[in-house]
């Protein structure tokens, strides 16, 4: 019988995982190439460039999102194996070594051509969605002049979908925010923290279903509750946002946390837990923003405050993303044989989210186009 590899693997029809990313700089000398990459035709103002990159010299010029991803990369490889999947998981990042294109470029050489990314945003917005399918795009459309794909076969690349309600990284951050809650006194108030973005960029990312702050809201209620019933007590939380950028004159979502911690210590609480659901793993963002910011904020308020971990290689995360992968796989599978996919795994009340982004998916900015085809969607113009 002749051996035929996709009836036998359960991620069939895919042949490689991308695991993608952000990407950081891993030295002095890479801040300023890495920020200027990052901010190219952002119309983010020069203090606010220079302020970031002091940051980075903070922690010596190197991120730490580099050595969590390569991490999780060693994280999702043990769990496929320890499952029996064949999948070799590769790591290209957007913004820094590794880019992108280069992981594509060694995948295909390696003989992959049908390749599932995961990247490392839970949440669905022009930051975490489109942005990265645009650069899919223009990294698949350079490596066809490059390689000239083979017409019968050529390099395909599919997107896991946002996966912030997914039970894994639900339950990942139920623990986390469980132990957290721990080491303070029992009253204390859970702060839900993320990145913030432009209004322009929140109203754009309400196309694909829920909006970015509804989808982080609905995560925090899922992660309260699920934590309340644990410790048989009702949490009090709230969502707060930090890492703001652009000019001040354009507004984007609020509370900053450490206004929040301000008004809260205002009302009388005494003790918080921040707990950064908006992140995958403590990256700049969480070690600077919230570990020495809003902790230092925090501390100057005398309040007792202690920030829960990020989901990182969790159990419960990284079991998930395999399930994901699965999931996605067998809709493939299913899609292929022309029958309908099973629903998603999700918890809370939006459902799972899409795989393929529809029309008008997570725009920079509502009804712009930004001249830029996007990969992974129904439409790459649209
Ligand atoms: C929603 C969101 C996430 C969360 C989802 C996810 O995790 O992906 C995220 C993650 C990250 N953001 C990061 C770094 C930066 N983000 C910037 C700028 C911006 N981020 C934005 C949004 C987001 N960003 C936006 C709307 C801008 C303004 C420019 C624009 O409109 O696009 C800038 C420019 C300087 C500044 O203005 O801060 C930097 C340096 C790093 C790497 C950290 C490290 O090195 O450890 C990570 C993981
Ligand atoms: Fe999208």
């Amino acid at each position: 019988m002749p051996h035929d590899e996709s009836i036998l693997s359960p991620a069939a029809p895919y042949d490689a995982l991308l695991l993608a990313s952000f990407g950081g700089p891993d030295g002095p000398d890479d801040v300023m190439p890495f920020l200027r990459n990052v901010t190219a035709g952002k119309g983010i103002p020069d203090e606010r460039l220079a302020e970031v990159a002091e940051h980075y010299h903070h922690f010596g010029g190197a991120s730490p999102i580099n050595g969590q991803n390569l991490a999780l990369q060693r994280a999702l490889v043990d769990e496929l194996t320890r499952r029996g999947i064949d999948l070799p998981v590769l790591w290209g990042n957007r913004n820094w070594t590794p880019y992108t294109k280069d992981a594509l470029a060694a995948a295909h050489a390696d003989g992959h051509r049908r390749i599932l990314a995961l990247v490392t945003s839970a949440y669905s917005s022009y930051s975490g969605c489109r942005q990265y399918r645009e650069d899919f795009w223009t990294a698949l459309d350079e490596l066809e002049d490059e390689l000239g794909f083979d017409d019968e076969e050529p390099l395909r690349l599919d997107k896991l979908r946002s996966y912030f309600n997914h039970p894994g990284f639900v339950e990942a951050n139920t623990d986390a925010v469980a132990e957290a809650l721990g080491k303070v006194p029992e009253d204390a108030r859970v702060v839900f923290v993320t990145h913030s973005i432009p209004d322009t960029m929140e109203e754009a990312s309400a196309v694909s279903g829920a909006t970015y702050s509804a989808q982080h809201l609905d995560v925090a209620a899922s992660v309260a509750a699920a934590v309340g019933e644990r410790l048989g007590r009702t949490l009090e939380w709230d969502l707060a946002y930090c890492s703001r950028s652009g000019p001040p004159s354009q507004p984007w979502l609020e509370p900053d946390v450490n206004d929040l911690l301000t008004a809260l210590a205002g009302q009388g609480v005494q003790s918080v837990v921040l707990a950064p659901i908006g992140f995958i793993s403590d990256h700049m963002e969480v070690v600077y923003d919230l570990d020495t910011e809003a902790l230092e904020t925090a501390d100057s308020l005398g309040l007792t405050a202690v920030r829960a971990d990020t989901v990182g290689t969790r159990e419960p995360f990284v079991r998930g993303l395999v399930d994901l992968i699965l999931e996605r796989a067998a809709a493939e599978r299913a899609l292929a044989a022309g029958e309908t996919p099973l629903p998603g795994a999700a918890v809370g009340t939006l459902p799972a989210w899409h795989g393929v982004c529809p029309p008008g998916c997570c725009r920079r900015q509502a009804g712009v186009d930004s001249g830029r085809p996007a990969a992974c969607a129904v439409d790459p113009l649209r």
